[in-house]
């Protein structure tokens, strides 16, 4: 937040934000404070304790690396730089989609850093979208092969995931579940904040949506239907209807399919920004040309099995 005062309107009483980090409460607001900082903090319309701060900005607290950088300045001892501890692991991955079926994934090992952008490239019906769906837990991968933070995601819920990680769907339509474009954007943030339908939603949501909008273009077309959006149009609102609640992760299913040059830059940029914040980012794609100028790494699928593209050319150099 910027040097100003911000005023969160959350119905009544009022959440008063000042930007220095203090939240100061007007009237009676108490109650309200303590019953919605976490998901308000968690939306980055608050901001967050330091542990979390240091973790960058998901919605689930500090890491194990800012939670022990935070003790030690706590205790006066020098920061030593913590190494990164990834995210989301993968550790010898095999999956078939039915018992006796051929295996679509074989073994596969991948390491993915907080603020690190992915591009997951690879022939049709290489496997791309079925890992994609069990790192989110989308579909259940077998037990010891999917890490969040280091603890198996088979001991994790789909909600838990889901409050972590961000999925924008292959086909737009998928994901679509409101009758105009602002209240698609809305509607992730504001079940997220438990809103009421006649609950006004707050002002720096209301502003961050409309940032949204400007960014993809569609701030004229605030009031249609997501179904009436062109295919270009489509993909750029799912994405930004996803990418508006602040999430450690976001995979992206082939962002790129139909969309031109121009919509490709806005997307780029909502990526950027994302990874920005610290998110890490997976996107499919069979386009990887379209982000050479971005820092992005490249695996590669080939019939279930998971490349590093870097990982192989710093080994041959
Ligand atoms: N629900 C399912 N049941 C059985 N097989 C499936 C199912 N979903 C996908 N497959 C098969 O798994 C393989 C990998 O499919 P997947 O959709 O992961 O590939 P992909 O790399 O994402 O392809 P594309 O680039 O065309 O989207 C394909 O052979 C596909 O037919």
């Amino acid at each position: 937040m910027s040097g100003r005062m911000d005023e969160l309107a959350l119905a009544a009483p009022r959440l008063v934000v000042l930007d220095a980090g203090t939240v100061a409460l007007d009237g009676p607001a108490e109650p309200l404070r303590r019953g919605a900082s976490a998901r308000l903090e968690a939306l980055g319309l608050l901001p967050a304790d330091s542990s979390a701060a240091a973790a960058g900005p998901g919605p689930s607290g500090g890491g194990p690396a800012g939670s022990a950088a935070t003790a030690a300045a706590a205790r006066g001892l020098p920061r030593t730089p913590a190494a990164p501890a990834p995210l989301l692991e993968a550790r010898g991955l095999s999956y078939a989609f039915a018992r006796g079926a051929e295996s679509v994934l074989r073994d596969v090992r991948l390491t993915l850093y907080p603020g690190e952008w992915r591009l997951l490239c690879g022939d049709n019906g290489s496997g791309k979208t079925t890992l994609s769906r069990l790192l989110m837990g989308l579909l259940p991968p077998p037990k010891g092969t999917v890490f969040w933070q280091g603890r198996d995601t088979a001991r994790r819920t789909l909600y838990f995931l889901a409050s972590e990680i961000g999925y924008v769907f292959q086909q737009p339509e998928q994901q679509f579940v409101a009758s105009t474009v602002w209240d698609e954007l809305l509607y992730s943030p504001r079940a997220e904040l438990r809103l009421r339908p006649q609950d006004p939603e707050p002002e720096e949501l209301r502003q961050r949506a409309e940032r949204m909008l400007a960014a993809i273009g569609l701030e004229g077309k605030t009031d249609e239907s997501p179904y009436w959006l062109s295919g270009g149009e489509k993909r750029l609102l799912s994405a930004a209807s996803v990418m508006i609640c602040p999430k450690r992760l976001y995979i992206l299913d082939e962002p790129t399919a139909g969309i031109d040059y121009g919509g490709v830059r806005l997307l780029t940029n909502l990526c950027r920004e994302a990874v920005g914040q610290g998110a890490a980012l997976i996107m499919i794609t069979h386009e990887p040309e379209l982000f050479e100028g971005e820092v992005v790494k490249r695996w590669r699928m080939t019939e279930g099995q998971l490349r590093d593209e870097e990982l192989e050319e710093a080994k041959r150099r």
